[in-house]
């Protein structure tokens, strides 16, 4: 079992920025690991509480994730944290080393890793 991590900021607080924000997100996570659904133990997704005008794993459920357990939780209001951003974590059983695992960080939430972001 590994983790692949990623995130996203997202445009603005409405259920289609946070779709399709969280639809790409997710999908590139999965393509550039190689993920299938099925190897997939389980996926949390954080929201900063700026964003709740939808469920982020709604979105991964209605990309076709519907046997995959899903979990939503609301990030801290840190000071230092970056706004309307999505956070997602993805277990699955892989023979992958750690150091192969490609983290993903999308628009703004780049600034969160600048030494892994765009590799
Ligand atoms: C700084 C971030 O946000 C917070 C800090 C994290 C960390 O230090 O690993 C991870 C998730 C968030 O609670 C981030 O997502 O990179």
């Amino acid at each position: 079992m590994r983790g692949v991590r990623g995130a996203t900021t997202v445009e603005a607080n409405c259920r289609e920025d946070i779709f399709r924000r969280t639809t790409e997100l997710v999908q590139a996570m999965a393509a550039e690991n190689c993920i299938a659904s099925e190897d997939i133990g389980a996926v949390i997704f954080s929201s900063t509480p700026d964003l709740d005008a939808a469920f982020p794993a709604a979105a991964a459920r209605e990309m076709g994730w519907a046997e995959v357990p899903l979990f939503g939780t609301q990030e801290i209001a840190s000071a230092d944290g970056v706004a309307r951003c999505i956070r997602v974590l993805i277990l699955w059983n892989t023979d992958k080393g750690q150091g192969e695992i490609r983290h993903i960080y999308l628009h703004g939430a780049a600034v969160l890793r600048k030494d892994i972001a765009g590799n």
